[in-house]
């Protein structure tokens, strides 16, 4: 058997159509409705044999991400090869396009595309559940990041069922300055809960359904349903914690967005729009309000975790 000499996969960033929260778990973490749209932003991540684990980066923003061992690449690089009983013996290269600490899932599409790439450049052929058993070790969001689609996760948004998405919708994303770390949101979620009366644990607060009207919305592929059936429970924590946001927010609403969000836990804002040309006049004018650092247009849904031809 030849093993190639490196493989590159491609791996696409996520918006939230719906973030419904539940209470705070005996283990820290939220039980969710988490309904994942995959949006054509994507990272590559290139694998090559090396004399050990080696991590690099590439793009403008990649003097944010950890070039050590906390890398979710490379966690999923030595996840896969202790699975195996092999030495994690590889330069993994990361080529960042997807915002970082943005709410869009970017260190999870690191994991999710070193794992399947280092399977292919080691010849594992892991089958596709275990792949998904070892992303769910990495992070919630990970197993999302290799399916792409649209996808209802539920648990702490690992345990997914694939949903029908027609297509395209038009995004417009505003990358703020500086992200917003995912457990302080959650935090901040937790407390406001406490603080207006209703408590934060899973005693407290009903368990996290997904709305019939958001399934339909996107199977129909209509972006003015789809407007209508977008929440975000992360959004008053992601705006407590960065007032400014709702600056961004009015910004894309002005410009003519069917709907505007917070993406995740934030604090990248998403602007569902109805047409392209619509989405790049909604892009332009919410640049020109100075309330983000830059804009990104897009569609959904896009592919998951896809091995580029060599
Ligand atoms: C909020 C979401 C929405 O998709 O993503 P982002 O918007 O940050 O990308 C996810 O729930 C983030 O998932 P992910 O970033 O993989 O989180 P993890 O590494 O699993 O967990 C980081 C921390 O977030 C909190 N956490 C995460 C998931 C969850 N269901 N409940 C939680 O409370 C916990 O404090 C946990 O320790
Ligand atoms: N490959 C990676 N790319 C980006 N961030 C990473 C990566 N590996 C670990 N991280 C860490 O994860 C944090 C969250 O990053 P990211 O996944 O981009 O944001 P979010 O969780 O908001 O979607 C970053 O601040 C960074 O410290």
């Amino acid at each position: 058997m030849t093993l190639p000499a490196s493989v590159t996969v491609r791996i696409p960033a996520k918006v939230n159509a719906q973030l419904a929260v539940g209470g705070l778990r005996p283990d820290g973490f939220h039980d969710l409705a988490n309904v994942f749209l995959a949006v054509g932003l994507y990272d590559e991540v290139t694998v090559t044999p090396a004399d050990d684990l080696r991590i690099t980066a590439s793009g403008p923003d990649a003097a944010e991400i950890p070039l050590d061992g906390t890398n979710l690449a490379a966690r999923a690089a030595v996840a896969l090869a202790a699975r195996h009983g092999i030495e994690p013996a590889v330069h993994l290269h990361i080529a960042k396009d997807i915002p970082v600490a943005g709410g869009m899932a970017g260190g999870s599409a690191d994991g999710a595309g070193a794992l399947l790439a280092c399977d292919a450049l080691w010849g594992l052929h892991t089958p596709q559940a275990e792949l998904l058993d070892i992303c769910a070790e990495l992070g919630s969001d990970v197993p999302f990041n290799l399916i792409g689609g649209a996808a209802l996760g539920r648990g702490r948004g690992e345990l997914l069922t694939p949903l029908d998405v027609r297509g395209p919708f038009h995004w417009v994303f505003a990358v703020a300055d500086g992200g917003l770390s995912t457990p302080a949101v959650y935090r901040e979620c937790d407390r406001l809960r406490e603080a207006s009366g209703t408590g934060a644990t899973t005693a407290d607060i009903a368990d996290p359904e997904p709305a019939p009207a958001l399934l339909e919305a996107l199977a129909s592929g209509d972006p003015a349903a789809l407007a209508a059936a977008l929440s975000n429970d992360l959004q008053p924590a992601a705006l407590s914690l960065r007032p400014a946001l709702a600056d961004t927010l009015r910004a894309g609403t002005g410009a003519g967005a069917l709907a505007a969000l917070v993406s995740g836990s934030g604090p990248t804002c998403a602007f569902l729009a109805a047409t392209p040309e619509e989405a790049e006049k909604i892009a332009e004018a919410v640049l020109a309000s100075g309330t983000c650092r830059t804009t990104r247009v897009t569609t959904s849904p896009a592919p998951g975790a896809t091995i580029l031809p060599a």
